[in-house]
């Protein structure tokens, strides 16, 4: 296993703005390289953060008989257990657009109560922002991929996007030797056009650079709130040919062996869409690196067999979709 020696240095953009020229290249060469850049002045607070953290741990403090009620087995199925994705994981899962119903229907299970409750509505407030920013980003994205592509594609091909959160708990074991470094969520690439993470300060977010290194993604405080993560995901590679990177990305605890807390909101293509890169976007001269699918089909190749079972860890899209001659990113 390699340890990171580094941290990768990503581009904190500020989403309340329109991004100044400038801004935008680094957001491309970030896209480009990395798949991942930060943003800064979201719109969401610490003081929401430190409400939805409190409320989740309520849930996540629940004996395990009572968190199975929503469990794999359960007609619900919006909590995965431990020893699932890994030992160390557990999260709940929060769907969109109704995100109300969706968290007080679990909420309704696990605490036996119908009235509303705070946690639904802040992640309601929670996942429409998430939108919100999620349709800002995608919008930079193309502005930054080729000059009109915002107003080409963002309506015709990203208006019926939608997401949904995933609430990760990550308990780690209790000793903990100073180099080990056990994986709380295993090497993956996000099924999303993008995701926006939610990650506390304590660390351990690492990203594949093409040279095959993990290179932390450190928390970056911006005092009034935290800088959020953004990632490209598969949908998002595919639909520009490969000029964004949905790089494998997973998450090591370390010591001090504390709980680490992430909220991450996965917002992507309906499910019936046909992924297929658009000519202008392709380029002159160059050639579609992956065969047209329907957007559900991928979705779920990713699914285990199994009932229950975490989506499956390692494949990509490129192992579904992909021509033999997808190019590897390059590190430039
Ligand atoms: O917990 C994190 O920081 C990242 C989680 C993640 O990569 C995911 O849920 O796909
Ligand atoms: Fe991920």
């Amino acid at each position: 296993m390699s340890v990171s020696k580094a941290s990768v240095e990503l581009p904190i953009l500020d989403i309340s703005q329109p991004l100044s020229p400038s801004s935008l290249s680094l957001l491309a060469d970030a896209c480009r390289k990395w798949g991942f850049f930060h943003i800064k002045n979201h719109g969401i607070s610490k003081d929401i953060y430190n409400k939805l953290h409190s409320f989740s741990n309520e849930i996540f403090s629940l004996p395990s008989e009572t968190k199975l009620k929503i469990g794999p087995l359960s007609s619900l199925n919006t909590y995965t257990p431990h020893f699932i994705a890994s030992p160390f994981f557990e999260t709940l899962r929060v769907s969109g657009p109704n995100f109300l119903a969706s968290a007080q229907s679990s909420a309704d299970f696990l605490f036996n109560q119908k009235s509303p409750h705070q946690f639904s509505e802040i992640l309601q407030d929670y996942g429409d922002k998430m939108t919100e920013l999620s349709r800002k980003i995608i919008k930079n994205i193309l502005m930054s991929l080729g000059e009109g592509f915002d107003t080409t594609y963002h309506e015709s091909h990203f208006k019926n996007c939608h997401g949904y959160l995933r609430i990760n708990n990550y308990t780690p074991p209790e000793t903990l030797g100073e180099d080990e470094e056990p994986e709380g969520l295993g090497m993956h690439t996000d099924m999303s056009c993008v995701t926006i993470v939610y990650q506390d300060q304590t660390g351990g977010l690492q990203v594949k650079s093409s040279a095959g290194d993990w290179v932390d993604i450190a928390p970056c405080d911006e005092s009034e709130s935290e800088a959020l993560v953004v990632n490209i995901g598969d949908l998002l590679q595919a639909w520009s040919n490969d000029k964004l990177r949905s790089s494998e990305h997973r998450v090591v605890l370390r010591r001090p062996a504390i709980n680490r807390f992430s909220i991450a909101f996965f917002w992507g293509f309906e499910d019936e869409k046909v992924v297929s890169a658009p000519e202008e976007v392709v380029g002159d001269g160059g050639k579609k690196l992956y065969k047209p699918f329907v957007c559900s089909d991928y979705l779920k190749f990713r699914e285990n067999d199994e009932r229950g079972k975490f989506e499956k860890v390692g494949f990509t899209v490129r192992d579904f979709a992909g021509n033999a001659i997808t190019k590897d990113f390059e590190e430039k």
